[in-house]
């Protein structure tokens, strides 16, 4: 497994008012959009392409083109939905699927709600969209879910991880050159209730209110 802390004073810019706890929420989805763009840069940069000809006002070329089968893209509801559109952006001919999943706040355990994806995930390759690496279950159970699909490899793209969450992601995974891990930023560790800290807080609340 791979694991990639995108070093860029942009990066470590949007990410500091992200976590300015007086940021509200429009400003919040927005730097998420932004924020997505610049790690899907560094994560899209063993996408397969295939050459294709071009012509040119002048001549003719060989340009480069996604290769099929097309990108998987799965955001992790919900919070996940704040990092699609910027993925989408990116990868337009990316195709979206979706996992419905949150953390049990008192056992951690993980419920998932929802799952919408392609029934055959086989010669895919998967990027995973989710700001929050915490205890790391999240992340382990979507992998678990698009390996047993056949997924060829996942790429998961975080906003902010705990050393926790990433160690158990390389206990699942760490021999495993399938999957590969880009984040903006390595905090300190976990709150006792689990939040990352310094964080940002529950990622999804600031983007889409809470969940009462
Ligand atoms: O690494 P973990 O300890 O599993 O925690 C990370 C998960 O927690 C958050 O989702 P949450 O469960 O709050 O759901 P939400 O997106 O609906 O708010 C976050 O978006 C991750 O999916
Ligand atoms: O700090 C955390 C941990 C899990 N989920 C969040 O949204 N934030
Ligand atoms: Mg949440």
């Amino acid at each position: 497994m791979r694991v990639q802390v995108v070093d860029h004073p942009l990066v470590a810019h949007k990410v500091t008012v992200l976590r300015d706890k007086n940021t509200p929420s429009p400003v919040f989805r927005q730097l998420t959009d932004e924020l997505v763009t610049l790690l899907a840069y560094e994560a899209t940069r063993e996408v397969r392409t295939e050459p294709i000809t071009v012509e040119t006002p002048v001549a003719t070329t060989v340009g480069t083109a996604f290769a099929k089968p097309t990108p998987l893209v799965v955001p992790i509801l919900r919070a996940g939905l704040g990092m699609l559109e910027g993925m989408t952006r990116l990868v337009p001919t990316a195709e979206v699927g979706f996992l419905g999943m949150a953390r049990n706040e008192e056992t951690l355990d993980i419920i998932t709600y929802a799952e919408r994806l392609p029934d055959d995930l086989t010669g895919r390759q998967v990027f995973v969209v989710d700001p929050m690496l915490a205890t790391g279950g999240t992340l382990v159970e979507s992998i678990k879910y698009l390996f047993n699909r056949g997924a060829d490899s996942v790429t998961c793209i975080c906003l902010i991880a705990a050393p926790e969450g990433v160690a158990r992601l390389e206990e699942a995974h760490g021999d495993d050159d399938r999957v590969h891990l880009v984040v903006a930023a390595l905090d300190d560790g976990l709150t006792p209730e689990a939040y990352i800290t310094p964080g940002l807080g529950d990622a999804g609340d600031r983007l889409y209110g809470l969940a009462e």
